[in-house]
C-alpha cells in the first residue's frame, strides 16, 4: 500500500485548518497530513495540537520560530516526508482555495498515468479560478504566461501551489540549494523538475479563492518572482543552476 502525506504551511490560518483537516480524513483515499506552521500569533498550533488527540497516527506538525516563507516551509516539510517512508508528497494551501476532493486525481495522475509531478493546474483549460479580483488573476495569469516564455517549460500554471510529487522527484533535486524563499519557490521547484527530466502533467483543477483569513501575497515575494525567474534561466544556460 502506496502512502501519501499532504504538506499544509500555515502561517495564521486558524479559520480554516480545522475544517481542512477534517475534510482531508473524510476523503475515500487514506492520507497523512504534515502541517508546517510559522508561529501563527492566531494560535493554529495550538488547534493542530489540539485535533492531533483524535489524529494522533496521521496528522503532524511542525512548528518554526517565525515567518521564514511558504518556500522554506515546503523544503522543511519535504525533508521531513523524505526521512520516513512516503511515496506521494503534495502541496496544498490551508485555505480551501485548493479542493481537498482533488488530491485524488493528482494522486492518480501519479499513481496511474504515470506522472512524476501532478499539477492541480488553473490556466490547462482557460483561467479556472473563482472570486479572485480581477487584477489578482491578471497578475497570477500573466505570471505563469512569462515564466513559462521565460523558461521554456510547456506547464500552463508555472506558480500553481497545489502539486503531488512522487518521492524520487524530491530525492533528485538537492533540497539545501533552492533559491527562493517565496512563492516563487514554486516556479523553481518544477523548473528543477523539468530539467531533471521528470514527466510532468497538468490536470485541471477550479481555484477558488478564500473565504476566511487573508492572502499574504506581498511585493517582495512578487519582485522575487520577476527576477529571480531571469536569473535562474540565465544560470541554467550556463550549466551553473546547482540541481
Ligand atoms: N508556514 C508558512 N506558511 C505560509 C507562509 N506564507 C503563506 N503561507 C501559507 O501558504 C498557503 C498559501 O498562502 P496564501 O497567502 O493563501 O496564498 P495565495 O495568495 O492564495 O496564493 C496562491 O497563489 C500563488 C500564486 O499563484 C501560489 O503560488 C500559492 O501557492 C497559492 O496557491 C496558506 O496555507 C498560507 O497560510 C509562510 O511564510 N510560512
Amino acid at each position: 500500500m502506496t502512502k501519501g502525506i499532504i504538506i499544509v504551511p500555515t502561517f495564521n490560518e486558524i479559520e480554516n485548518i480545522e475544517r481542512l483537516v477534517r475534510n482531508i480524513f473524510s476523503l475515500q483515499r487514506s492520507f497523512h497530513i504534515l502541517v508546517v506552521d510559522d508561529n501563527s500569533p492566531d494560535g493554529t498550533a495550538a488547534r493542530v495540537r489540539t485535533l492531533q488527540a483524535e489524529f494522533h497516527d496521521k496528522l503532524f506538525l511542525e512548528e518554526r520560530t517565525g515567518k521564514l516563507g511558504l518556500g522554506t516551509a515546503y523544503i522543511h516539510g519535504f525533508k521531513w516526508a523524505l526521512e520516513r517512508d512516503y511515496d506521494f508528497i503534495f502541496e496544498m494551501d490551508a485555505d480551501f482555495s485548493h479542493n481537498p476532493n482533488d488530491l485524488v486525481r493528482l494522486y492518480n495522475a501519479c499513481k496511474r498515468e504515470d506522472a512524476d509531478v501532478a499539477i492541480g493546474s488553473r490556466y490547462i483549460t482557460g483561467v479556472n479560478v473563482i472570486n479572485w479580483p480581477m487584477n489578482r488573476v491578471l497578475m497570477s495569469w500573466l505570471a505563469s504566461k512569462y515564466v513559462r516564455f521565460i523558461t521554456g517549460m510547456e506547464i500552463h500554471d508555472t506558480t500553481a501551489g497545489f502539486v503531488c510529487y512522487k518521492r524520487e522527484v524530491l530525492e533528485s533535486i538537492d533540497l539545501d540549494n533552492i533559491q527562493f524563499v517565496g512563492y516563487a519557490f514554486q516556479i523553481e521547484m518544477k523548473f528543477k523538475a523539468y530539467l531533471l527530466k521528470f514527466k510532468i502533467k497538468e490536470v485541471p483543477v477550479i481555484f477558488t479563492d478564500r473565504t476566511r483569513g487573508t492572502s499574504k501575497m506581498s511585493g517582495s515575494i512578487i519582485s522575487e518572482a520577476v527576477f529571480g525567474v531571469i536569473k535562474m534561466k540565465i544560470k541554467s544556460l550556463f550549466n551553473r543552476i546547482k540541481l
